[in-house]
């Protein structure tokens, strides 16, 4: 192309974009009007109240943000141009000016290749700075012409990251499209290497899940659960910068019901979250039906109702092997009592009694009693109070009986005081207990490190629904950390989960994969070694007599290139770290937050590293790192990985052996 057709179709597509924005306007403005005038317009006031909310939500997805650009890339099918974008817009008669990236044709934009153009002669992508459309890339597909890779992709891959995670619909690759895209009925698991863009997938196959299952998914809900509120905040402006505002996100702790108020041993945290106990708990809560052992009688006015001993037994042997919820058992048990009492009363009184009458019989005080004798009403925190107050169970051995033993017993359920491991026990008592809501869809990031008893509280929430599994196993850092994907697929209850790999990495550079690729033989586990798709970025190494001193200093170095600067070392190391750097003037003083954030510097512990990303990372002191915990090793994997364009290692003492040598 010339320069000058060049300026000129840039402005034909500079034009497009404004009036695109335009049109979104209007079509803001109109939901806008509506909504102002719903309850004028609804015949009713609950119509009024629904097509409020539904109108609240349309305003909130069509929220224009003037730095993300409304399209990114353009398909030209036979005489067609299809503009691809963040959302559909539609001029006044309706014709499409910008197609929603999830829409089927749009899928074009992502598969198509010279040797499967799929009809697309042409696939432009736009390259835009601050929200200014600046340039654009063409591959004539059907001419045979596509770049190896685009150079809009190494650029948004290499851009310096400020603030909240992004989305990546305009540079959504092939192998994460097809993830992406795959079926609401089908769950997958993701095991990608570090910077392979799972979150973004999961985050995306979220909000097209959404697009084109919009009610049903709506009722049922989407649930993204995540592995700290550090992380939820990162990913948390993704979706509604996609439109969709209503995903729950949670972290697996979030969704459970008990306030921990108690710290476990380790010995007793890792009993606690074994398979074991949901077996535990369900004995002990199935030991309490009882078999009936004499007959009911019940006074009704100046009748007597008698059911037999026999009759009770039957009861309450069928509501046994039909299975349901335990509560829901004991009212199945009351319900055919009644009926029973019902047929005798029709019999002798000849017409059927109504509902009030089974009312009155099912809460008469000998039938309440019986019930407390052959099915008795239990909370799931007492069920697991009297369990581990009373932990006896052969599928346990005696020592981990007496490790989960209260060590100062609690007088009630009601006063005791629960830990983390506690709450997700709770959690399985109440899925025994009664039935949970099911979400059409969750989305599990960070996977590895579920335990299978916190597998099990994903299970029951997506027991009508699929579910999306991302993880790294090398990245597993939990003492129950997965070593293998379908021991935990079977404790989600999705055991033939089909389990797709992610081996380009788009976070980091490739020197700093090499280096914590040298950790991968040491973590005992098999998994596909990461390739980076970056060439740039700097790694530096340096033996160091006062990590404080020389933290500050490569803090300083850090400032004068743009972006963010994480530094990465042990829990107890933070604070010192922290307060070198406020002394010297590079971190304001007074930052309130748990990762002593403040601007572009954050200084924070390894265990809160999981899943972020910063363009310079300067890792302190490996050895402690590798020291402070049972999975030391995989922790530095996760470490050494945060970094965008450039790693700093800082070490006084001898790197840990895998990475041995380098320098
Ligand atoms: N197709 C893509 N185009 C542009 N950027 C991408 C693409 N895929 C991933 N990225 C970017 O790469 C970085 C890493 O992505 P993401 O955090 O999703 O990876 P991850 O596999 O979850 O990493 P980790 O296992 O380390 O948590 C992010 O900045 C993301 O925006």
């Amino acid at each position: 192309m010339t320069v000058p057709a060049l300026e000129e179709e840039l402005a034909a597509e500079r034009a497009h974009l404004d009036a695109s924005r335009k049109a979104l306007r209007r079509m803001r403005e109109r939901a806008e009007d509506l909504y102002a005038t719903g309850d004028k317009v609804a015949g009713d006031a609950y119509t009024a109240e629904t097509l409020g909310r539904h109108m609240a939500r349309r305003i909130a997805e069509l929220a224009d943000n003037p730095d993300t650009p409304l399209f990114f890339g353009r398909l030209d099918i036979d005489e067609d141009q299809f503009h691809i974008g963040r959302r559909h817009v539609t001029d006044t008669t309706g014709e499409p000016m910008v197609l929603d990236w999830r829409a089927p044709l749009s899928r074009k934009f992502y598969q198509a290749s010279t040797k499967d153009p799929q009809d697309v002669q042409t696939r432009r992508r736009f390259g835009f700075v601050k929200g200014e459309l600046t340039s654009f890339e063409d591959e004539h597909l059907s001419r045979g012409e596509q770049q190896a890779i685009s150079q809009i992709l190494l650029e948004e891959i290499e851009r310096p990251r400020v603030g909240p995670m992004r989305d990546i619909v305009a540079t959504i690759q092939p192998e994460q499209d097809e993830l992406v895209r795959a079926e609401l009925d089908e769950s997958i698991c993701v095991q990608g290497a570090p910077g392979t863009g799972k979150t973004a997938v999961g985050l995306h196959r979220a909000a097209y899940l959404l697009y084109l299952h919009r009610e049903r998914l709506r009722r049922a809900g989407v649930l993204i659960v995540g592995p700290n509120t550090a992380f939820l905040h990162y990913i948390a402006s993704v979706l509604p910068a996609l439109g969709e505002v209503e995903v729950r996100q949670s972290t697996i702790d979030g969704l459970l019901a008990t306030q921990v108020r108690a710290v476990d041993s380790e010995a007793a945290a890792a009993v606690k979250h074994d398979p074991r106990m949901a077996a535990v708990l369900a004995r002990r809560l199935h030991g309490k039906i009882r078999k009936p052992e004499e007959p009911l009688t019940v006074s009704d006015g100046s009748y007597r109702w008698r059911v037999s001993t026999e009759a009770l037994r039957r009861i309450v042997d069928d509501v046994r092997r039909e299975a349901p919820p335990y509560s829901i058992g004991r009212e199945r048990v009351r319900a055919r009592i009644v009926s029973l009492l019902m047929l005798q009363s029709e019999a002798r009184r000849g017409d059927s009694p109504g509902e009030a009458w089974q009312r009155r019989m099912g809460k008469a005080a000998p039938v309440v009693e019986l019930l407390d004798r052959v099915w008795p009403a239990v909370t799931p925190e007492q069920l697991v109070f009297e369990v581990l107050s009373d932990p006896a169970d052969d599928l346990l051995s005696a020592d981990e009986q007496e490790v989960i033993t209260w060590a100062k017993p609690p007088k009630t359920a009601k006063s005791a005081r629960w830990s983390a491991a506690d709450a997700v026990l709770v959690d399985e008592a109440a899925g025994l207990i009664d039935r949970v809501p099911s979400f059409g869809h969750v989305v599990v990031d960070e996977a590895q490190d579920l335990s299978p008893m916190q597998a099990r509280v994903i299970a029951r929430r997506s027991e009508h629904g699929s579910i999306t599994l991302l993880g790294d196993l090398a990245q597993g850092t939990a003492p129950w950390a997965a070593r293998d994907w379908p021991a935990l697929l079977a404790h989600l209850g999705k055991p033939g989960a089909r389990v797709v790999p992610l081996t380009t990495g788009f976070r980091v550079p490739a020197a700093v994969v090499a280096l914590a690729n040298r950790l991968l033989p040491a973590l005992g586990v098999d998994v596909p070694e990461a390739r980076s798709l970056r060439t740039d970025g700097a790694l530096h190494i340096s033996t160091v007599e006062s990590l404080e001193h020389e933290t500050v200093r490569s803090v300083k170095d850090a400032l004068q290139y743009a972006g963010s600067i994480g530094v990465i070392a042990t829990d107890a190391a933070v604070d010192g770290l922290a307060g070198a750097l406020r002394d010297a003037g590079v971190m304001v003083a007074g930052a309130e937050t748990d990762t002593e954030t403040d601007g572009r510097v954050t200084v924070l512990p390894a265990s809160l590293a999981k899943g972020l990303e910063y363009d310079h990372v300067i890792v302190v002191e490996p050895a402690d790192i590798v020291a402070a915990e049972a999975r030391g090793l995989n922790r530095l994997f996760v470490v050494l990985t945060r970094a965008v364009s450039r790693l700093d290692v800082l070490h006084a003492q001898p790197l840990p052996t895998p990475l041995d040598g380098v320098s």
